[in-house]
Order: structure tokens, then C-alpha cells, then sequence
């Protein structure tokens, strides 16, 4: 493999509904999308950066800035070249690895490099990664709403579409209420998570134990995500298993949580991590540990929802994953729609990525291209 050149895209997806969280409310999302041109084939990568600083340090600007000023220009030195050559996509986070930080743009070249490089050898994303079934369960995520009322609405829409799991975002003042709205209304058998998006301190621990009285299947990332031992402290409190989500960026430090004892299941989000490779290696880590993980989403198009679909279908990812249809989050996706089908998505089977974007459905929602010359 040869880079030749790569596209930097931007495109505005607007959201079916606004989507609240405890940092915040989205309506649209800026998403940078990455084309990689090579001797063999062309590869679609997503970054799934947020607009604002919010979730993460990453900010979409930051991360095309990022990409066109140190990552890429390290990738098209003759050193790079000949190794990308050489060991395909296994090369690009070590040929990255000296600038610190900014793991959502390096997560989404290296998905570019992977999509292009396998759909040259004509072997899926799924095949590549491990995954061991064509179909998995898809959760879906719902936001904090104004009401008990639209909460319940939403989550009887959600659950009339047949999703295997329903997952509630709660902050201070909307965490036990709607929880025991939604068991009281559907009963005990739906699968039901809550994500805290690092909303709490460790002093709301014996509020957070009031919890346990649902039977969640975990309750995500209750506190800071540079508090592991908060973390640590709170799971010694609580019944309800902690998962992880922003505190895990690296097999490394899911490795000192698992250790530490911060949580007993892990949500794996690729874009957070580095990329699908790093993910992977989260997923072995976390299996060894006998530690659950899921795949978690970040309102991607087709492209990364795709190859988050691929990435649940490892032996590993046994909770259903915020790998919802296309139109939980968009009326009209940038490739061909992925379809709840009795509470499952599939796994896509062609080369790569095993989907690309629609030109025409793309050319819509694009806001700006820049091409990189190699
Ligand atoms: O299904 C999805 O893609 C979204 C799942 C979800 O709730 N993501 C959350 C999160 O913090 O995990 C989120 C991501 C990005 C923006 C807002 C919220």
C-alpha cells in the first residue's frame, strides 16, 4: 500500500431530536471524516470528536488541525511510507505515537488506513477484528428529557422498535426518578444502564447506592474520569457494576482500573482509544479479566456505526452495545441505512468497512474539503 492522498471532509448532520446529556445538548453534529486515496484502494475513516470540548479534551477543529499539521505529514515521510507498505494499518499508531494525545485523530486515519487496506485484500472489518457472530444486539441510548412523561414516550418507542437495551443518561436531580419511572412502567425484565458522563463525586455515593434497587445491568462513568480511585471507592459501595467509559483511553489504563478494582465492565469506544486496533486490544485485556465490555457509540454516520457493529461481533462485547438503526440519531444517513431487525443489526460481511458513503447523500451535508497531497 501507497498513500497517495487524503480528504479531509467535514459534514453537518443534523439530529433527528435534540440530545441531551449531563454536559450538554446536541442538535446537529460537525463530523470530520477521512479519506485516505491509495495504490490499491480508497478507505473511509470517521472521527468522532464533538464540536466542544465537552466529552473530551478533542474538539473536532482541534483534531483536523491536529491531523493536518503533525499526524499526517508523520505518515508521509519515507520511513512511514515504507512501513505502511510493509505492515499496513498495524503501523500507524506506533508511526503516531510521539504526538501525545489527540487519540480520535489518530483513531480515524488508522481506520481510513484499515478500511482502504482490507477492502485491497477483500476481507471485512468483522474478519479482521475477530468477530464471531453476523448479528448483534443493538441498545439504544436515551437522553435526559423535560419530562417523566417524554422519557416514558421516548422509551416506549424505543422499545416498540424492538432495542434489546435501553441505556439512560441521568445527572444530579434526574437519576432516581426517571430510573423508577422506567421500571415501574415496563417492569423488570428490560435490560436497563445508566450513564452519568462523569456528573457525580464521590460524595453522592450513598445517593448513587439508591441505584441498586433497579437492577441495572452498570451505571457508566459515574464520576471524573481521571478518578480511578474514586471510581474504586464508590464500586466498594455499590452493587450495581461500574463501567467505564472516559477513563479508559489505552489498554493501559484499562489495565490500572481492572487492577485498581474501578470497574467490572468496560464500554469500548474506538475514537476514544486510538482506533479499532487498540480496541481490540482492550477487548483481549478485559476477556483475560473476566471484565465485560460493550461497544459505545458517538453519534457516527454508517461508516464508523459500521465498523462499530463489526467490533461488538468479538466474542467479548456480550452487552449490547449503542449500536442503534441509523435513524435513532438521523433522518437521512450518509450511507445506506443500518436496520434494526428484531432488536439486531448485522454485521456488515463486505471488504472493509463494507459500506461507503452515497455521493450524493454526502455532497448534502458536506461543509468543507481539503485534500493533502502525499
Ligand atoms: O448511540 C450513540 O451513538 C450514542 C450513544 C451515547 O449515548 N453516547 C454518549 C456517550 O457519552 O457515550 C454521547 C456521545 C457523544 C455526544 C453525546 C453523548
Amino acid at each position: 500500500m501507497k498513500l497517495l492522498g487524503i480528504e479531509l471532509r467535514r459534514v453537518s448532520m443534523p439530529l433527528v431530536s435534540p440530545f441531551r446529556t449531563s454536559f450538554g445538548t446536541q442538535t446537529e453534529r460537525d463530523i470530520l471524516l477521512i479519506k485516505v486515496v491509495t495504490d490499491d484502494a480508497e478507505g473511509w475513516g470517521e472521527c468522532v470528536a464533538l464540536a466542544d470540548p465537552l466529552y473530551s479534551a478533542e474538539y473536532v477543529d482541534s483534531q483536523q488541525d491536529v491531523l493536518r499539521r503533525f499526524l499526517l505529514p508523520r505518515l508521509a515521510t519515507q520511513e512511514s511510507q515504507a512501513a505502511l507498505a510493509r505492515f499496513g494499518a498495524a503501523a500507524v499508531a506506533g508511526l503516531l505515537h510521539a504526538v501525545k494525545g489527540h487519540r480520535m485523530a489518530k483513531a480515524a486515519v488508522e481506520m481510513a488506513i484499515l478500511d482502504a487496506e482490507l477492502r485491497a485484500l477483500g476481507r471485512s472489518f468483522g474478519r479482521e477484528l475477530g468477530a464471531v457472530a453476523d448479528r448483534v444486539p443493538s441498545g439504544v441510548s436515551v437522553g435526559i428529557h423535560d419530562s417523566i412523561p417524554q422519557l416514558l414516550a421516548a422509551v416506549e418507542g424505543y422499545l416498540d422498535e424492538g432495542y434489546a437495551r435501553i441505556k439512560l443518561k441521568i445527572e444530579p436531580g434526574w437519576d432516581l426518578v426517571p430510573v423508577a419511572a422506567v421500571r415501574d412502567r415496563f417492569g423488570g425484565d428490560v435490560p436497563l444502564q445508566v450513564d452519568a458522563n462523569t456528573a457525580y463525586t464521590l460524595r453522592d455515593a450513598r445517593h448513587l447506592a439508591k441505584l441498586d434497587a433497579y437492577d441495572l445491568l452498570l451505571i457508566e462513568q459515574p464520576l471524573e474520569e481521571e478518578d480511578v480511585l474514586g471510581h474504586a471507592a464508590l464500586a466498594r459501595e455499590l452493587a450495581t457494576p461500574i463501567c467505564l467509559d472516559e477513563s479508559v483511553v489505552s489498554a493501559q489504563t484499562a489495565a490500572a482500573a481492572i487492577t485498581l478494582g474501578a470497574c467490572q465492565i468496560i464500554n469500548i469506544k474506538p475514537g476514544r482509544v486510538g482506533g479499532y486496533l487498540e480496541a481490540r486490544r482492550i477487548h483481549d485485556l478485559a476477556a483475560a479479566h473476566g471484565i465485560a465490555v460493550w461497544c459505545g457509540g458517538m453519534l457516527e454516520t454508517g461508516l464508523g456505526r459500521s465498523a462499530n457493529i463489526a467490533l461488538s461481533a468479538l466474542p467479548g462485547f456480550t452487552l449490547p452495545g449503542d449500536v442503534s438503526a441509523s435513524d435513532r440519531f438521523y433522518r437521512t444517513d450518509i450511507t445506506e441505512p443500518i436496520v434494526l431487525v428484531d432488536g439486531h443489526v448485522p454485521v456488515p460481511a463486505g471488504p472493509g468497512l463494507g459500506v461507503t458513503p452515497v455521493p450524493e447523500l454526502l455532497e448534502r451535508v458536506t461543509t468543507s474539503v481539503e485534500l493533502i497531497d502525499f
